[in-house]
């Protein structure tokens, strides 16, 4: 229940919705109470009048006068009871669109804070979290929490004010009766409390499997060449049953327990009712209550039992809400490792990078990417980082941008140490073209100007042009406004790292990050872009991670990574010199395209 106190401040921002809901559910209820008031005064005039009726049998006029009066009366009541049941309706109306409504502000709240802290985390956490886990907590466990504050809320005020109000009628009546008539409900309470335990228990197991069934399909539609081309359409549709058919059993067990619901409920309830007639009925006999009571008090029982009933499903709600807003607490609270220390300031970068005696080790493996890395890059020096997978290569990358942080060492630019730097000022100076390409579900234009949203058609085009996609787009029916994504154009590996090129060239920043971002595109093409980004990168810090050497392109420096750490270092022709790794790699390289010329 502790964790539930994290929502208290949205009650305290919506307390006009609260106060207001709370008041609102009150009146109706005091309006609904008037019925059964009504109903026992009825009862009483005619019981009371019954007798007179009788006497006056044998004399027609004075009996027809009599029903007449009557019922008028009858039609009274009737009007006020209907007048009563519009007006407690109407004010339950408004219960609902004050507390619902309250329900659903704090569920958008409460996203919210929840994307906005995902946003600001590090890259550790992301890793470190499964993603259907940060989504599963952002949508299912938010819908419970609203439960919480919504349902729930309104039913538990409904139930204290209505049992507090109805309960001090049935006393002022009759104590004894009262507590026979009360007797049940509690046990109805408890029954609903386990019973939908067991519903839950049930829905969560179909929910699982239900999410097993998608992905099945899911996987099976993303994979059908795969599964064509290996004659495999039996055998997935067997899988795709199987795991139907555990469905289908779990819903048919949860169809049984809910047939059971409803009938033990009103078996509940039934009892409640016969054990006020039959006490009632006796007090009646005795004399110290009235027809009228008895009727008042069965309409009481029936009142009751949706509070009552509503305690146990209200305390599953609750209990449901907790473990949720706890799950949901456990990430709110993680802290990001990497933020704006404090005193760190915007600086205009000019583009000198500096790595001292950097050691990184990713937290969550252990693994030691980077160990003891010095490095010295000048301001508008061209540098290839080159080495083979898993030397440290994006993971130097990823400390220049400070998605890490290194556990010893430094790394500077112009002399500040990064952590002195605010992010925004860091990140938003250099550019970064990532490895595995990541494209949004957008127009062409869009994704290229995604990190610089003000830039103008023209500009994109420009940006385009030096990434060599600009051919591509233009061949699309709708150019630069084609949609890319699931439900848009699919582009090809080349045509997908070229745009991201386009968007990290639009940022004109003083840093340019590629993280090995060609290696989907043919020599030619590779060829035009060097080209073009020559020009491009004239007066810019440009380190470009690659498997290949791009003997076209002459880099200031070329540094050859392994296990963490430099092995060689130069120009091209002090590398060839060495005869070491590099050599080795020009050297297949340039037999694999002779041979490829060859061919
Ligand atoms: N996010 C991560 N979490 C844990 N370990 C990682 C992570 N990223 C990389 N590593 C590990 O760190 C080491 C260096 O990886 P890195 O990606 O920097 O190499 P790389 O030289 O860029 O490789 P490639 O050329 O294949 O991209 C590898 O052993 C890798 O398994």
């Amino acid at each position: 229940m502790k964790h539930l106190a994290a929502l208290n401040k949205y009650f305290i921002k919506y307390k006009w919705y609260m106060t207001l809901g709370m008041l609102f559910t009150a009146i109706s209820i005091v309006f609904s109470v008037f019925q059964p008031i009504m109903v026992r005064q009825i009862f009483d005039l005619l019981a009371k009048n019954l007798d007179s009726y009788r006497m006056i049998s044998d004399m027609a006029s004075l009996k027809s006068a009599f029903r007449a009066d009557f019922s008028k009366v009858l039609a009274f009541y009737g009007i006020t009871i209907l007048l009563f049941a519009l007006l407690s309706g109407f004010f339950m109306f408004l219960q609902r669109q004050t507390l619902i409504v309250m329900s659903r502000h704090i569920e958008f709240d409460l996203k919210n804070e929840i994307y906005q802290h995902y946003q600001v985390l590090d890259l550790n956490f992301f890793k470190m979290h499964r993603t259907g886990d940060m989504m599963s907590r952002i949508t299912e466990d938010v819908s419970r929490v609203r439960m919480y504050v919504g349902p729930a809320l309104m039913y538990s005020t409904r139930t204290i004010i209505m049992v507090v109000i109805i309960v001090y009628l049935m006393v002022k009546v009759n104590p004894l009766l009262t507590l026979y008539t009360l007797s049940p409900l509690p046990l109805l309470a408890v029954t609903i409390y386990y019973v939908n335990r067991i519903i839950h228990r049930k829905s969560e197991r179909i929910q699982a499997q239900l999410s097993n069934i998608t992905s099945i399909a899911q996987e099976s539609y993303s994979g059908i060449r795969v599964i064509k081309s290996y004659v495999q359409e039996d055998a997935s549709a067997r899988h795709f049953e199987e795991a139907s058919e555990e469905y289908k059993q779990s819903s048919i067990s949860l169809a049984k327990t809910d047939a059971l619901y409803q009938p033990s409920m009103a078996l509940m309830i039934g009892l409640s009712v016969i054990l006020t007639i039959f006490v009632g009925g006796m007090q009646v006999i005795k004399g110290n209550i009235t027809v009228g009571n008895l009727a008042e008090f069965v309409i009481y029982v029936n009142m009751l039992t949706f509070p009552f009933f509503s305690i146990g499903w209200v305390a599953s709600m609750i209990q449901r809400a907790a473990a949720s807003q706890q799950r949901i607490n456990e990430f709110l609270q993680v802290k990001p490792a990497i933020k704006d220390e404090p005193g760190a300031q915007s600086v205009k970068i000019a583009g000198a990078i500096r790595f001292e005696n950097v050691t990184f080790t990713y937290p969550h493996t252990g693994i030691t990417a980077i160990k003891d890395f010095n490095l010295d890059i000048l301001p508008g020096q061209k540098v290839a980082v080159i080495g083979r997978t898993g030397s440290g290569k994006s993971t130097m990358a990823q400390l220049l941008i400070r998605m890490y942080d290194p556990q010893e060492g430094r790394v500077l630019l112009d002399g500040h140490n990064l952590r002195e730097i605010t992010l925004e000022s860091l990140r938003s100076q250099i550019s970064y073209v990532p490895q595995d390409v990541f494209l949004f579900s957008d127009s062409i234009t869009n994704n290229i100007r995604f990190g610089t949203p003000s830039a103008d058609q023209e500009v994109v085009q420009t940006a385009a042009r030096q990434a060599s996609v600009e051919k591509d787009i233009l061949n699309f029916k709708e150019g630069f406004d084609t949609m890319i994504g699931e439900r848009g154009v699919t582009l090809s590996g080349g045509q997908k790292q070229r745009i991201s090129i386009a968007r990290a060239l639009i940022k004109n920043p003083d840093i340019l990050l590629f993280d090995d971002c060609l290696s989907a595109v043919d020599a030619r093409t590779e060829k035009e872009i060097i080209g073009n980004l020559y020009a491009y990168l004239k007066d810019k810090t440009a380190i470009i991670i690659t498997h290949r050497i791009f003997a076209l392109f002459e880099f200031d420096k070329i540094i050859v990574l392994d296990e963490g750490r430099i092995v060689e270092e130069g120009t091209h022709g002090d590398l060839l010199s060495l005869n070491g790794y590099y050599a080795e790699l020009y050297a297949r390289q340039q037999s694999g395209e002779e041979e490829s010329v060859s061919e």
